[in-house]
């Protein structure tokens, strides 16, 4: 037959074949593309944006993801061909490539690193060798005595089947495992192979429903009664499987048929006998691929009527992006942006786009979804890093299959394959968590959106109560629109705001530890009403650290130049910086005291001193330490929203766009560390803290206080945090900045040069900043200095702070030549080891 074939068609005549390159980006922090070769019979296969698996170097395999589609063989080296090609339609779109490419030259960083941080692991392929037992070792009749690593190693495979290196490192908590995957090895106990395996795996479940015929002709299903009923167990699952499945009111219900643990976990009905069912062809097993997210939404609910200041925003946005692609809504704390941003969204939806919806923290996003997801439905995917792996992948499929129309999500949202974007709203705007610090790319969410929207042709509204001088600056000059919103919604009012003098206190002895006397009767007297409190230290932890009352020895973190902060409820001390940590000691080990105290306080504290002295207040903490699972931000607000909770403390988390109706208090425990931070953004960070953490009190109704403890209540931005004059703030924030010469006049990169040995690290970052103040100047040009935590992780830093205009070409050119000097530099034998961190528009 298929001679035949082959004789009445003849193969293609040659001339038709093109020899087809591809340009891959490997998830790898490598410089450049690699060039592969494309087999003939892969040519219609191969798209920019699949991920095909290539050979990278003698022995790995990597997936990797196609960037271009040329007719150029590489120069200088042979191409090797694609081995496979996985995806029959792109994952990565071409406007993201656009903005991937876009994202490795301004924050100077490889287009591997930028995938890398994009594609959700479940959609990177692994090679990684694996080891699983060789198939003829018995392990209960070996002769060779094991070690006991080894046996922990064997063991683990008999489990799982099939371990990696890393797996196996994890297992025996030991670094040089090696030997004993060799021995193992020469032992013939195990084999190695190599794997290459996609790592989603959609969520299956098996079903089971009855066979067709019994459901199309009810004399059949007569028939089946009749047989069965001399067998009472098998007959009694057949009624439980109409009764949950009614085929006689509607046979279409059969296709879907039933979860088949809804069956087997029933304890009154016989599993043999759905086993049987099974096997006589009477029921029929399936599986089905379904989704991990909600499917049942509640009531969809329609967005409430806009009041009329809302109304007005919106048509005054509307109408300013008719003019301009960016605009920002300055609403005060409590003004309703939020059902703003949800008729603007509606309204994009109708106009047939995507929309990206920004939040600055997983938190937040806990309180929207709800509100969003009941009036946008399943059209809404949701992302951040509390995600498993496979439910990000199934966030990206999403909007690849056109499934979501809309998504929430936090920083990494802007990797997300959108193509068909008209609407990006940017959410507490001024947000630092926006930046990612590390590892690379080191990305400003909100630059990011705004080119990514700039490529799409997309709007973007940016939000919040305290904007960003760079932000109001862009206002000011005309590049973008701005739209204000001054009242809170409804009949709210904005809170009072009093301030507390913790200096006289503490002279009159009016403090019980870190409280005054007026907050603590405050909160008492909101606890007699009912009403709730949120209380804000911006540290976690017990203590940030402890000393030896005699000896005043005070325990440092064994790799990073800082004391360890004290965490009670496990007796651990912790360094914040590299996680190193140990038992709290009883004595002191320096001088065999026992009076060792804790300095300073955290929220720990807080909350263990509030339960002391409230005994009948319920009270919950929101930090880092206590939201590690991936539940527990819901659970908390979910608490606190439902009156469980009486007191909320926290870190800035608490103080970011969380709406509760009922807080008629907020405390800000200890303003002073804000205020005192070494930073030219420092003041503007201050007032956007306080402000939005006094926004969280007197949002419904209920009129709210807010109370302020410092040492030092004259300085001057308590005047602007109490009067909300964010334009005073600007002022004077603006004027700085000019004379200064700071953002959003220059571009500011951060350089950080990290070397083991400290001395290196100085040097090093002399000669550095010398070759970059001799091609820039020296008004450019500023340190090396040491940084105010000059040991991180056994690494010596030094920092450099370069100052470059703002024109575009200018910016790019400079770029090159400080990524040129740098690469130059670490060439040199003397500074072998050498890490350089290049953060360009540092948070
Ligand atoms: N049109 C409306 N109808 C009914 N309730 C509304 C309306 N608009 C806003 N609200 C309510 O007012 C409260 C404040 O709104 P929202 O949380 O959107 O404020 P916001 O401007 O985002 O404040 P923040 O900057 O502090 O995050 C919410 O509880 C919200 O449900
Ligand atoms: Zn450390």
């Amino acid at each position: 037959m298929s001679e035949l074939l082959n004789f009445n068609f003849p193969p293609e005549p040659a001339v038709d074949r093109v020899t087809l390159f591809a340009d891959v980006i490997l998830p790898l922090p490598l410089p450049k593309l690699y060039t592969y070769r494309i087999p003939f019979e892969m040519n219609d296969e191969v798209l920019v944006g699949v991920r095909v698996i290539v050979q990278f170097g003698a022995k790995k395999v990597l997936s990797c993801i196609v960037a271009d589609i040329h007719e150029n063989a590489p120069a200088d080296y042979q191409a090797k061909y694609v081995l496979d090609v996985l995806d029959d339609k792109p994952i990565v779109t071409a406007p993201q490539l656009k903005l991937f490419k876009w994202i490795a030259d301004y924050y100077m960083c490889t287009l591997g690193e930028v995938i890398n941080a994009a594609l959700p692991s479940a959609l990177k392929l692994s090679s990684e060798s694996r080891l699983q037992l060789h198939p003829s070792y018995e392990p209960e009749e070996d002769d060779i005595p094991l070690a006991t690593q080894e046996v922990k190693i064997i063991y683990a495979l008999q489990q799982n089947q099939a371990l990696t290196f890393t797996e196996v490192g994890n297992l025996l908590q030991l670094k040089n495992y090696h030997k004993y995957i060799k021995s193992l090895i020469q032992k013939e106990a195990i084999i190695i192979f190599e794997q290459v395996s996609d790592k989603y795996s959609p969520k299956v479940v098996k079903k089971v429903r009855l066979s067709e015929h019994f459901v199309q002709e009810e004399a059949m299903l007569e028939e089946l009664f009749a047989q069965l009923t001399p067998k009472p167990k098998q007959l009694d699952i057949l009624l439980n499987y109409l009764q949950k499945v009614p085929v006689h009111q509607d046979k279409n219900l059969n296709i879907r048929g039933l979860e088949k643990n809804v069956l087997t976990g029933n304890p009154h009905l016989s599993q043999s006998a759905i086993t049987s069912l099974i096997r006589k062809g009477v029921l029929e097993q399936f599986d089905q691929i379904v989704s991990r997210f909600p499917t049942d939404f509640g009531a969809m609910q329609m967005p409430m009527a806009l009041s009329e200041h809302q109304a007005e925003a919106r048509e005054e946005i509307l109408g300013l992006f008719k003019q301009k692609d960016t605009v920002l809504l300055h609403g005060v704390t409590g003004s309703g942006k939020t059902e703003v941003y949800i008729d603007l969204i509606k309204h994009a939806l109708e106009g047939g786009g995507q929309v990206l919806y920004l939040l600055p923290e997983i938190a937040l996003t806990a309180q929207i979804v709800t509100r969003l997801m009941k009036v946008f439905g399943d059209q809404l995917g949701v992302y951040h890093s509390k995600f498993s792996d496979n439910e990000r992948a199934e966030v990206w499929q999403g909007i690849l299959s056109g499934k979501f129309q809309v998504v929430v999500g936090v920083r990494s949202s802007i990797f997300l394959p959108f193509h068909n974007l008209s609407l990006v709203i940017i959410d507490e705007e001024h947000e630092p968590s926006y930046k990612q610090y590390d590892p690379a790319p080191r990305y400003n969410a909100r630059e990011t959106a705004l080119m990514m929207a700039h490529l799409q042709g997309a709007k973007t509204l940016l939000g919040s109560a305290t904007p960003s001088v760079e932000t109001y600056h862009n206002c000011k000059t005309g590049r973008w629109g701005l739209v204000s919103m001054t009242k809170r919604f409804g009949a709210a009012q904005m809170p009072d705001i009093e301030l507390v003098n913790t200096r006289d206190e503490q002279k009159r002895k009016k403090m019980h530890s870190h409280f005054s006397a007026k907050l603590i009767n405050e909160i008492e007297a909101r606890l007699h009403r009912q009403e709730q409190v949120i209380l804000f230290q911006n540290r976690r932890g017990y203590a940030p650290f402890i000393a030896c009352d005699e000896c005043s020895w005070i325990p440092k973190c064994k790799h990073c130049a800082v004391s360890l902060s004290y965490h009670k409820y496990n007796q651990e001390l912790r360094c914040h910086y590299c996680g190193y940590h140990e038992r709290m000691p009883s004595d002191c080990p320096a001088c065999g005291a026992t009076t060792l105290k804790s300095m300073g306080f955290g929220t720990e504290k807080v909350e263990d001193e509030l339960k002391l002295m409230l005994p009948n207040a319920e009270v919950q903490r929101m930090d880092l330490d206590t939201t590690k699972k991936k539940n527990s931000y819901q659970q908390i607000i979910a608490d606190f929203e439902s009156g469980r909770t009486n007191i909320l403390v926290g870190t800035q988390m608490v103080t970011k766009g969380l709406d509760f109706e009922n807080v008629s208090l907020v405390g800000i425990l200890n303003a002073d560390t804000i205020i005192n931070f070494p930073d030219f953004r420092a003041h503007e960070r201050a007032y956007q803290l306080f402000v939005q953490v006094s926004g969280r009190a007197g949002r419904k109704g209920k009129h709210g206080t807010v109370i302020i403890q410092t040492r030092d209540p004259l300085q001057s931005i308590f005047r602007k945090v109490r009067n909300n004059d964010y334009l005073a703030l600007y002022e004077h924030e603006i004027e700085e900045r000019m004379r200064f010469n700071f953002p959003p006049f220059v571009r500011m990169i951060k350089i950080t040069v990290k070397h083991e040995d400290e001395r290196t690290a100085e040097n090093s970052a002399i000669v550095l900043a010398k070759e970059l103040t001799d091609q820039l100047s020296k008004e450019q040009v500023l340190g090396p200095e040491v940084p105010y935590i000059f040991k991180i992780r056994n690494l010596f830093l030094q920092e450099i702070h370069i100052k470059l205009p703002r024109q575009s070409g200018q910016l790019s050119s400079s770029k090159r030549m400080i990524a040129d000097t740098i690469h130059q530099l670490k060439l040199l034998p003397d500074f072998k080891g050498l890490r350089v961190v290049v953060d360009v528009d540092p948070a």
